[in-house]
């Protein structure tokens, strides 16, 4: 197990370049089972939740390759539809697994995924949208078991516009037969990259970024060889880990549209914030007022990934802001942390009340989950003295070598093994 040490209250400077999205590149590492042969897939970071979902390819036959954040892969050698429990219960990525597996071999056997744990996430939707393309689907003792000797195109409207359900249904429906419209469907840019490499592959699909995904079924998809876009959520996590140090940075390699209501927010409390193309850049270079109002939503809305990092920021800025989270209904275990190292931030069922105050102190605080750990990390580059976040494992699921890109920067931070 692993900790950071931080010790706080200098300013980050200098640049950094965007890596490739971990929720992009996850299902897209699945959806490559959908093509037999040879595959590269680049701008795949080196995390955890990567190397699981390499290591569930490896278990059903796939050879793998992940170096220099280049992923080579062999479908050729495909011989098991059946997902090891251990595996399925190491993330929630692995329900991914579903949709193409049934699609391209009429059969799949799974469990139910794992994962951080920052709300029920239910796979309801993922179920009920491959029923609706002829699925038959049994739980039993834990396991589930699907069939569809070919899966037939249909009409799926989402109830709420899932992520996870709207890729896993895309993937089914490019191997059906006819056409599928999934309308309600989750607008996140990590669909329109599926549906990019899908289209890449031979699909014939329209709409991803739009409430409606028209997807006509091909008999066959093809290998091919693909870049990941970068990752909005890391762009993210440095441009406020800049401001909450008060700090100057560029990031390159980023599409700023897909951070739009971050950049509105922060820009609302006084950061001067630029894009040009793929760079950014960012400045503090005057008083930071607190923001009103912030509620996290499906895209374009506030990303819940950006939640906890947005208040370990708006904790250290002088007003109260209020922060709604509607997506997960668990994701403030980083309130407590944040509190022990002095913010004054009150809960009240889905709202947090966050006072800003001028000081944090370092403490010992624990990573509860991805983000939430981050958010701490965040605190703790603002805090006066050392701050010590356990749990660093959460961390790595989603962020290739932290403390290098923060140390890179200026961030006093290093990784320490406990005992
Ligand atoms: C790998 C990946 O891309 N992960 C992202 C994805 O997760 P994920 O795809 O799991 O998130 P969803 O969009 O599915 O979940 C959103 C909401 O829908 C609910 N729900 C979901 C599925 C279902 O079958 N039934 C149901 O009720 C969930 O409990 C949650 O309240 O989108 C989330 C929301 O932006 C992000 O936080 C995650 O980082
Ligand atoms: C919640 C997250 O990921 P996952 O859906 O993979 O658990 C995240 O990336 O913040």
């Amino acid at each position: 197990m692993a900790s950071f040490i931080i010790n706080g209250g200098y300013p980050l400077a200098g640049e950094v370049s965007i890596s490739g999205a971990k929720n992009a590149a996850l299902p897209i590492l699945a959806a490559s089972l959908m093509a037999s042969g040879e595959q590269h897939i680049y701008d795949v970071p080196h995390l955890l939740d990567i190397q699981v979902m390499l290591e569930i390819l490896n278990s059903i036959g796939v050879k793998t390759e992940h170096q220099n954040h280049h992923v080579s892969l062999d479908t050729t050698s495909l011989s098991s539809t059946t997902i090891p429990e251990h595996l399925m219960g190491k993330m929630r990525s692995s329900i991914f697994l579903i949709g193409p597996l049934l699609a391209k071999f009429g059969q799949v056997t799974l469990s139910r995924p794992g994962g951080c744990a920052i709300g029920e996430r239910p796979i309801d939707l993922h179920l009920s949208g491959l029923r609706a393309l002829g699925a038959s689907i049994s739980e039993d003792s834990g396991f589930i078991y699907c069939e569809a000797k070919q899966l037939q195109g249909g009409r799926i409207h989402l109830r709420y516009p899932s992520v996870g359900a709207t890729e896993n249904i895309m993937m089914a429906a490019s191997l059906a037969k006819g056409t599928t419209r999934i309308i309600n469907a989750a607008r996140e840019p990590e669909i329109s990259d599926l549906q990019r490499y899908l289209n890449q592959m031979g699909a014939r699909i329209s709409g991803a970024g739009t409430d409606t995904i028209y997807i006509e079924g091909v008999p066959k998809l093809s290998p091919t060889a693909y870049k990941v876009i970068p990752d909005r959520i890391i762009t993210g996590t440095l441009l406020l880990a800049a401001a909450i140090t008060r700090g100057e940075i560029a990031l390159a390699n980023v599409i700023p549209e897909h951070n739009e209501a971050l950049l509105a927010n922060m820009e609302a409390c006084g950061i001067e914030i630029r894009t040009y193309r793929d760079i950014m850049t960012l400045k503090v270079n005057k008083p930071l007022k607190a923001l009103d109002f912030i509620e996290t939503d499906p895209y374009p809305g506030f990303p819940t990934d950006l939640q906890s990092l947005m208040m370990a920021f708006t904790a250290t800025v002088e007003g109260t802001t209020v922060i709604k989270e509607k997506v997960f209904e668990g994701r403030f275990k980083h309130v407590d942390e944040l509190n022990r190292m002095g913010s004054r931030i009150t809960i009240d069922l889905n709202r947090a009340f966050v006072r800003g105050v001028p000081k944090l102190s370092g403490a010992r605080v624990e990573a509860p989950d991805l983000r939430a750990g981050a958010a701490l990390v965040l605190a703790g580059l603002y805090a006066t003295d050392t701050t010590i976040v356990s749990g660093v494992h959460h961390i790595d699921r989603g962020y290739e070598h932290l403390e290098g890109m923060l140390q890179g920067i200026g961030a006093r931070i290093k990784r320490i093994h406990d005992e």
